[in-house]
């Protein structure tokens, strides 16, 4: 190459360089004057600062090299102190990585502290990852940089002072910043406390619904979520307490009579079992299969099943045998002659009275019927208290059966029952030709207080009675037997009593004939 050409092209070079050089300089000063606010305030300016920076990095290294090159001719230009600082930021905010060490000793100690300032926001900012709480602070203390929505200037003072005690934080140690940062916050929040007073639910929608929300009004809300979980309970507050603590003493007395009245009830039952029926009464028992037996049973002892009350039949009998057998006057047709309800209605006694009393529904109608083989002449029904009168029944001539009302529990108005057995305590104390009392119990239940009071009052009158246990066939056998020693040794004592105990069964017809035998006698030899 020539020295012409040579000279040329140093020539084009300069020109370019210069061309370069005044661009620059036109930039330089659009970022002067956005520099004129090193921490702008307001929407979007934080983000046109970043913008600004992000752009300028990714100028190429000639514009760099150029625009490096005006700055320091400015800056021998210009002795103005502030217009350096300005440019020291610049310089650090926006070229960070051009910056070689090269500039005055001054530019680089605001340099280093802009610096610093920038990292401190970034050791926050890698502190947020590592605890959650150090994040939450770290926005705030951003926030507070920037000031935004604060409530009153008080606080945006207060911010104010914060922000500039994290510049004070240089050291670049994660962990002091947090600390730090959490005493500004709890600072904060004290002072939030006294000074500000705690939004409405409303408002605290609306600062959801923002998408600038401030942090710090965040923080107040949360306040009074904390103080809702907190639960006082009042000891002295009986709502409080559960049922089974034992405030209600009246449940748990209840209870305690329920136990102890199923304990009587079991120790009761105890006895029962306990006891040991004579001989005599389990040979009667077996050997009119008194109780509970199935079907087979009495088949192989020679019962016809398919009658009504089987074991009111003579074993292959025909009916010549049986008219030998039965006693003649249960032969007799059963005729309905009186009902009284008050005493002043009985009849004339005309003959020999038998009476069966006994608790309602034990089975005294049912057993008339039984005796006199005539089904259907007494009334009958499961629902307790259909017999409401004394009625009287002619068997031929020679015998008056009576059907007393029952008493105890009916389905009737308590002053009926209790018109009802005074008429039959009435009856049995007063009734001239009463020969005898065929009390019924029911094998199951036994005595109960009103049937001794029956009895009482027979012994003071000294009417004639005799025990008949009734539906045997429900019970087993053994018991039948313990019922009848049960009550034969609790009336050992009575002298009205006659023994021994009848035990009987309408449905099975079970000591039916027995039963007949005993009646037929007392018709036979008694007198008016
Ligand atoms: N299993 C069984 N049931 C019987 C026996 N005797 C009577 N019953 C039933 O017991 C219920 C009451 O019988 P009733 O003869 O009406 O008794 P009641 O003593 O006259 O009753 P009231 O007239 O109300 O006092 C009826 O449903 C009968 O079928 C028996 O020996 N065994
Ligand atoms: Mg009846």
């Amino acid at each position: 190459m020539s020295t012409e050409a040579r000279v040329k092209l140093k020539l084009t070079k300069k020109n370019k360089f210069k061309l370069s050089t005044s661009k620059n300089s036109v930039r330089t000063k659009d970022a002067e004057k956005s520099m004129d606010k090193p921490f702008p305030r307001g929407k979007g300016s934080r983000g046109n600062f970043r913008k600004n920076v992000r752009t300028k990095g990714i100028q190429s290294g000639e514009e760099r090299v150029g625009r490096d090159f005006d700055e320091r001719e400015k800056l021998r230009a210009d002795y103005n102190g502030r217009k350096k600082r300005v440019y020291a930021r610049e310089e650090t905010g926006q070229n960070r990585k051009s910056y070689n060490g090269t500039t005055t000793s001054k530019k680089v100690k605001e340099e280093v502290v802009a610096k610093i300032r920038v990292r401190s926001r970034w050791v926050s900012s890698k502190s947020d990852n590592a605890n959650s709480e150090a994040k939450n602070s770290s926005t705030k203390v951003k926030a507070k940089e920037e000031n935004v929505n604060l409530p009153n200037a008080k606080q945006r003072t207060k911010a104010k002072e914060a922000c500039k005690k994290e510049s004070v934080m240089t050291d670049g140690n994660g962990t002091g910043l947090m600390k730090k940062q959490r005493e500004q916050k709890s600072d904060f929040i004290k002072d939030k406390n006294q000074n500000v007073a705690f939004p409405s639910s409303s408002t605290k929608k609306k600062s959801r619904v923002k998408a600038g929300l401030d942090d710090d009004v965040e923080m107040t809300n949360d306040q009074p979520k904390k103080k809702k979980r907190v639960i006082r309970i009042d000891p002295h507050d009986i709502s409080n307490k559960r049922l089974d603590d034992g405030i209600v003493t009246s449940g748990t007395t209840k209870d305690k009579k329920k136990e102890s009245e199923e304990k009587l009830e079991m120790s009761k039952n105890a006895q029962f079992r306990a006891i040991q029926p004579s001989p005599s009464i389990l040979s009667f028992v077996e050997n009119n299969l008194l109780g509970r037996r199935r079907s087979i049973e009495i088949k192989r002892a020679g019962y016809n099943i398919d009658l009504s009350a089987p074991l009111d039949n003579i074993p292959f009998s025909t009916s010549s045998e049986r008219e030998r057998v039965e006693e003649n006057i249960f032969r007799n047709k059963l005729e309905f002659f009186a009902a009284a309800k008050v005493s002043s209605s009985f009849p004339p006694p005309s003959l020999p009275e038998i009476a069966f009393a006994g608790r309602s529904n034990v089975g005294k109608s049912s057993l008339l019927n039984a005796l006199t083989r005539q089904w259907g002449v007494v009334r009958t029904s499961d629902k307790p208290g259909l017999t409401q009168s004394i009625n009287f029944f002619n068997l031929g001539s020679k015998l008056c059966l009576v059907d007393l009302p029952g008493y105890g529990f009916a389905y009737a108005k308590e002053e009926v029952k209790e018109a009802w057995e005074e008429l039959v305590k009435e009856y049995v104390s007063t009734r001239v030709g009463l020969k005898r009392v065929c009390l019924l119990i029911d094998t199951k239940w036994g005595m109960k207080p009103r049937d001794h009071e029956l009895i009482e009052l027979m012994e003071s009158y000294q009417t004639k009675y005799q025990i008949v246990l009734t539906k045997t066939d429900v019970v087993f056998p053994i018991d039948v037997a313990r019922r009848a020693m049960q009550i034969e040794e609790s009336l050992k004592e009575n002298k009205s009593v006659v023994q021994p105990t009848m035990m009987v069964s309408s449905k099975s017809g079970a000591g039916i004939r027995c039963l007949r035998t005993v009646l037929t006698k007392i018709a036979r030899f008694a007198k008016l």
